[in-house]
């Protein structure tokens, strides 16, 4: 049976790159709206309510707006790519990898929140260390991030590359998110089992996709003997099997002299890195992905083959 996918803001940047992963798929069919129709409230309850899985990409007030048109309609599953239900206790978080229990929880879910391209990275790399005890609940914890301009959506795509755009972006790279209170980090922190809140830098580079997510620590402080042999260990166990986020080998990481922020765009891929000198003091721990692939369409399609999977 083929099951009916509505994308509620496929016309938008998140959207686009989930139909164009859908165009030659035999299993799933697209309802589609018209671009022109596309905030049509009534063509978009229809649409939504028709869905065997509505896929939500829009802003944050819209996708609430989207869940109240399927209130009472447990028929449909959705999968929601804003920030609206991310630490949401009864939604599921739809990152597969981040615990051995996590593809089964998407799979059963109704309700399930796609996370944020900077977080899958911030996430993928403390959790596991969490988990397996090296990272204290204490840490205080740091996110540096680099992110391709796409991640800023139709609008600052169009600040950058229109040069007629009344607020244009001509910088080629610049820090933003200046108070320290990005929209990211309470999902950083859920999800992330970090008892403090993390201190979140992220910036933007004259790419449109790609990025670098960076977690420096001090191995005094993360305490509990940790160095940078045991660090990778745990993280190499944790994705072990796993084929979208590889770790890379530490002989691999030494013999780098750069890591590119662009490497995986294009890919639904996530590298992480664990850099240092052994017997040093620091370790910092790099993810590299596309915003637009793990950090977002390429999520919400892994997170909708595993629902279809059910
Ligand atoms: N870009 C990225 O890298 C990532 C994005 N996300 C999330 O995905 C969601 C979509 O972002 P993105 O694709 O970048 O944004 P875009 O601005 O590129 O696209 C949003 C789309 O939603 C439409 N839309 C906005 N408001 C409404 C409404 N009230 N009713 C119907 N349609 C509406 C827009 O139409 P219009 O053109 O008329 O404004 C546009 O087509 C956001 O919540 C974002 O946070 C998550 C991870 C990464
Ligand atoms: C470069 C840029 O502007 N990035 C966006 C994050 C990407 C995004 O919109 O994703 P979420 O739905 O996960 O918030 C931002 O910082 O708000």
């Amino acid at each position: 049976m083929t099951a009916k996918i509505f994308i509620d803001g496929e016309h938008g940047t998140t959207g686009l790159q989930i139909r164009a992963r859908m165009a030659d798929r035999k299993d799933v069919e697209l309802l589609s709206i018209p671009e022109a129709e596309r905030r049509n409230a009534a063509m978009r309850e229809d649409l939504l309510n028709s869905a065997d899985i509505a896929i939500l990409c829009l802003p944050d007030d819209a996708s609430k707006e989207a869940v109240a048109m399927l209130a009472g309609n447990n028929s449909v599953r959705i999968i929601d790519t804003s920030t609206a239900y991310r630490v949401a206790p009864d939604w599921a978080y739809g990152f597969a990898e981040m615990d051995a229990a996590q593809a089964d929880k998407i799979r059963a879910a109704r309700l399930v929140a796609n996370p944020g391209c900077y977080p899958t990275g911030a996430i993928g790399l403390v959790r596991p260390l969490r988990q397996a005890g090296i990272l204290p609940e204490s840490y205080p914890v740091s996110v540096n991030a680099i992110s391709g301009y796409t991640g800023g959506g139709k609008q600052m795509i169009a600040q950058i590359e229109d040069p007629s755009n009344p607020d244009p972006i001509t910088s080629p790279g610049f820090l933003y998110g200046l108070p320290l209170k990005h929209k990211h980090v309470a999902e950083m922190k859920t999800h992330g089992m970090l008892g403090r809140t993390p201190l979140f830098s992220p910036s933007v580079g004259k790419f449109p996709q790609g990025m670098i997510v960076q977690v420096p620590l001090f191995l005094e402080e993360v305490g509990n003997g940790a160095t940078l042999e045991s660090i990778h260990g745990a993280l190499f166990a944790h994705y072990a099997g796993q084929s979208i986020v590889e770790v890379v080998p530490l002989e691999t990481s030494a013999a780098l002299a750069r890591v590119d922020a662009v490497e995986l765009a294009g890919t639904d891929r996530m590298k992480l890195f664990v850099f240092g000198t052994p017997g040093g003091e620091h370790v910092n721990l790099v993810a590299l992905l596309d915003n637009l692939g793990k950090g977002a369409s390429g999520a919400a399609v892994q997170n909708m083959d595993l629902m279809l999977s059910a």
